[in-house]
């Protein structure tokens, strides 16, 4: 594991998925199958693009009591992916439970990270809505301790929180980021983001992009774009 981008593959359907890929002639991206690609076609595509020789970190984002958290992360610990994900804010019970049902009987697992706040949320919904008043960062800060005490690899958090986030739970807990744009891009949904160059010079380990990639004239250029600010 290393500083890499992540394309979130963000598809309603296996064929569109696999034209996508079928672009990249000369690399094999890290890929992310997030929720409405697993809805749609279920754990076969993730076996699929695994067969084409695709690292994956399965975002199904859990949330549930620990228990049932637990038998859901059992029948996941089946595929061979590398990163799974589930929401901090279920708390450290839950969180400890995950691990517990993803941890193979030969001990082997894949790196589980949490979702601390969302890269949608900003300091004004999250006190409105969720009444949660503390400063975002805070709240980051605390969840991803919260991740670490429970024995968790990493946070899913923006680029804008992985300095501080490697500074109070150490070097080697992993920042994975969405909320990714390159300069003078469309936001869309997201309010938390800044641009490859700039997660690189803040420390996050992984960059998450999906629609500035997928919805590129040339997806291949502007993962390579990524790669160059990001890793390079
Ligand atoms: O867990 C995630 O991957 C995730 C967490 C988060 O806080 N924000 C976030 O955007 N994501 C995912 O990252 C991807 C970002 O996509 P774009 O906004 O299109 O680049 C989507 O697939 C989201 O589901």
């Amino acid at each position: 594991m290393g500083k890499d981008v992540i394309i979130a593959l963000d598809f309603d359907s296996r064929e569109k998925t696999l034209a996508f890929l079928d672009r990249f002639t000369e690399e094999k991206p890290f890929v992310k199958v997030g929720m409405e690609l697993f809805y749609a076609e279920g754990p076969a595509i993730v076996r699929e693009i695994r067969r084409r020789g695709h690292r994956i970190f399965l975002d199904l984002k859990l949330h549930d009591i620990p228990n049932t958290v637990k038998k859901a992360m059992a029948a996941l610990s089946a595929l061979d992916v590398d990163i799974i994900n589930l929401h901090a804010a279920g708390t450290a019970a839950m969180m400890t439970a995950a691990l517990e049902g993803l941890t193979r009987p030969d001990g082997t697992r894949p790196l589980l990270i949490a979702v601390t706040q969302l890269t949608s949320t900003d300091q004004e919904r999250m006190e409105r809505e969720l009444l949660i008043h503390a400063p975002l960062e805070e709240v980051v800060l605390s969840y991803a301790s919260n991740a670490a005490a429970a024995g968790l690899d990493g946070v899913v958090c923006s680029p804008l929180e992985a300095g501080a986030i490697h500074r109070r739970c150490g070097a080697s807990f992993l920042t994975v980021t969405p909320g990714v744009r390159f300069a003078g891009g469309d936001a869309g949904d997201q309010k938390r983001v800044t641009t490859p160059a700039k997660a690189r010079e803040l420390g996050s380990d992984y960059i998450v992009v999906g629609r500035p990639i997928t919805q590129a004239e040339n997806p291949v250029a502007a993962y390579r774009r990524c790669v160059r600010e990001f890793v390079d």
